[in-house]
């Protein structure tokens, strides 16, 4: 089987890139470690804090944190990092030439209950004239993004990457510690009759969101004139892995709980990095109203509402969103 890094090499992903990515995964392959250890190490349930989006942290949240942000920081590749449990940019080399946002832990609500969770990650060139801890050099649109991924903590580790030639999946072999191919330049399937969203907040939508799940759950006998299966693992990482795996659609709309949050999910380490994974596997990612890539940022935490998944089923939910 391929390694990671020839598989890099052949995509002509250059040294410095490579050299990047391979000290971000050794700050997974840590994670991964913690993670597996679980009640053994006393690593799971929450702290006593709550990170700047006002979310009481789990105790691997702040471990996983921790780790990247130690490793990637000493590796002299980064500029700066932008992480989903800090409030601010942190500085790290001055003359580094990436700048990484990500979600240390997603899903972590499931670490309690032995169940899908991963880390979610997005590279970006680092601007010359930028200091290292100023926030506005992050705010370009995900169209920027030179790698994207995310590394699922499952029965297997894996990772989904996309330098911009194609998405990929690796997967850990824990005997020697290398990432090597499992599935090369992902196709997800362009129809499916499976679809995940939290339906619990079915209420709470816009109705164009309502109407359009209307038709999902009225199955053959409704407009779509097909069956539609639901899964949903709670945990964005696992259920991206699924649609990329077997296709799908994912959303989490706006909703009106919170009127002022634009969504749930955040852009720059979530819905940026799943949005050119899906891309580079000719999925659709959209927000209902434009492309998730073309979002022209205006904070690091911003938050947006997704649609992503297999190109066909994307499309048909845009259009209920036409004229809105
Ligand atoms: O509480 P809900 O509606 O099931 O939300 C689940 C969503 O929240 C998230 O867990 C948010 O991520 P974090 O765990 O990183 O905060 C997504 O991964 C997931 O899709
Ligand atoms: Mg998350
Ligand atoms: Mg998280």
């Amino acid at each position: 089987m391929k390694r990671l890094n020839t598989q890099l090499q052949e995509d002509d992903c250059p040294l410095e890139l490579i050299l990047l990515i391979r000290t971000l995964l050794a700050a997974c392959k840590e994670i991964s470690f913690r993670v597996s250890q679980g009640a053994l190490a006393g690593v799971l349930g929450s702290t006593l804090s709550d990170n700047v989006q006002g979310e009481r942290q789990k105790k691997l949240d702040v471990i996983s944190n921790q780790i990247l942000k130690d490793i990637l920081s000493e590796s002299g590749y980064v500029k700066a990092v932008s992480s989903e449990e800090e409030d601010k940019v942190i500085g790290c080399t001055n003359d580094g030439k990436y700048l990484i946002s990500f979600d240390p832990l997603d899903g972590s609500s499931n670490t309690d209950i032995n169940s899908l969770i991963g880390t979610i990650f997005s590279v970006m060139h680092a601007p010359q004239w930028m200091e290292p801890d100023d926030p506005s050099a992050f705010l370009q649109p995900g169209t920027q993004q030179v790698a994207a991924g995310y590394v699922l903590y499952g029965p297997s580790t894996m990772l989904a990457m996309t330098t911009g030639r194609g998405t990929h999946l690796y997967t850990l072999d824990k005997t020697h510690g290398g990432f090597l191919l499992t599935r090369e330049r992902v196709q997800v399937p362009r129809e499916t009759q499976e679809f995940a969203i939290n339906t619990s907040n079915q209420r709470h939508w816009e109705p164009c969101m309502q109407k359009y799940m209307a038709d999902l759950l009225a199955g053959d006998q409704g407009p779509r004139g097909k069956n539609y299966n639901m899964r949903w693992v709670a945990a964005m990482v696992g259920d991206i892995h699924r649609v990329l795996c077997r296709g799908g659609i994912f959303a989490y709309p706006w909703d009106n709980r919170e009127p002022e949050k634009a969504g749930k999910l955040r852009l720059m380490y979530e819905a940026n990095p799943m949005a050119f994974l899906m891309e580079q596997a000719g999925g659709g990612a959209s927000t209902g109203k434009m492309r998730i890539l073309e979002v022209m940022p205006e904070d690091i935490h911003q938050r947006v509402p997704v649609i992503l998944g297999s190109a066909d089923e994307v499309e048909a939910c845009l259009e209920y969103f036409k004229g809105n």
